[in-house]
């Protein structure tokens, strides 16, 4: 008997597999962050603001694995024509650094003031003249991101994006895009809440 598939059913069944395995493993690694290193309590933010509820970056950072999972969904959101990575300090550089050896791009080390001795330098490896990727942990206003990006650009920097793990969803992307900054997380706060909920529920 003769076995016939449609080519067109086929490969959209293969499509819908692919594209239902990797939403799959987003919102796996979505809830790994969410139980590693969400935190409750009373903090006041970067921005001033208070909140009772905290993504402690240094956790999941610290997490080899967990680490390296992250960076490697960061992966596609860095453009074609970046020439390096940018990450903050402090929490943006251990995903640069990863990201750096998973990209075969070189990585900054950006200081939040530059250092007072030595070679005095806001960004540490290599030069600031090139088209840049920020790498950050978590979001919130912005306000990290848009110092720090100014900096560069006074230096001389092209930013062509912006990524980070976790958008709080305060703000942050308005205010990023109104400083012409091209931005985009892996996830925002309600992303890892719902995961979190989903997998509560189950
Ligand atoms: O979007 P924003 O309102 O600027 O807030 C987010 C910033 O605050 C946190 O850094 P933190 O100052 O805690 O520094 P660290 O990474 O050196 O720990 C976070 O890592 C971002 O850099
Ligand atoms: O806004 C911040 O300062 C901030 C929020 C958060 O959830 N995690 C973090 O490291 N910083």
């Amino acid at each position: 008997m003769a076995f016939w598939v449609d080519n067109s059913r086929l490969n959209w069944f293969v499509d819908y597999y692919l594209e239902a395995n990797s939403m799959t493993e987003q919102a796996d690694l979505a809830q790994r962050i969410y139980q590693t290193s969400r935190i409750i309590g009373n903090f006041q933010l970067r921005s001033g603001a208070t909140s009772h509820e905290y993504f402690d970056k240094y956790l999941f950072e610290a997490d080899p694995r967990l680490l390296q999972d992250i960076a490697q969904a960061l992966l596609p959101l860095i453009p074609e024509d970046a020439e390096a990575l940018a990450g903050l300090e402090m929490g943006g550089i251990p995903i640069a650094t990863i990201l750096s050896q998973l990209s075969g791009l070189p990585t900054l080390f950006v200081r939040k003031v530059a250092k007072e001795y030595g070679t005095c330098k806001l960004a540490e490896g290599g030069a600031v003249q090139r088209r840049l990727v920020i790498v950050e942990d978590v979001v919130t206003s912005g306000g990290q991101i848009i110092q720090s990006a100014r900096a560069l650009r006074q230096a001389g920097a092209d930013i062509v994006k912006v990524i980070s793990v976790i958008d709080r969803e305060a703000g942050g992307a308005a205010n990023l895009h109104q400083e012409n900054l091209d931005f985009k997380s892996l996830f925002t706060m309600s992303d890892l809440k719902a995961t979190a909920q989903f997998h509560r529920g189950t």
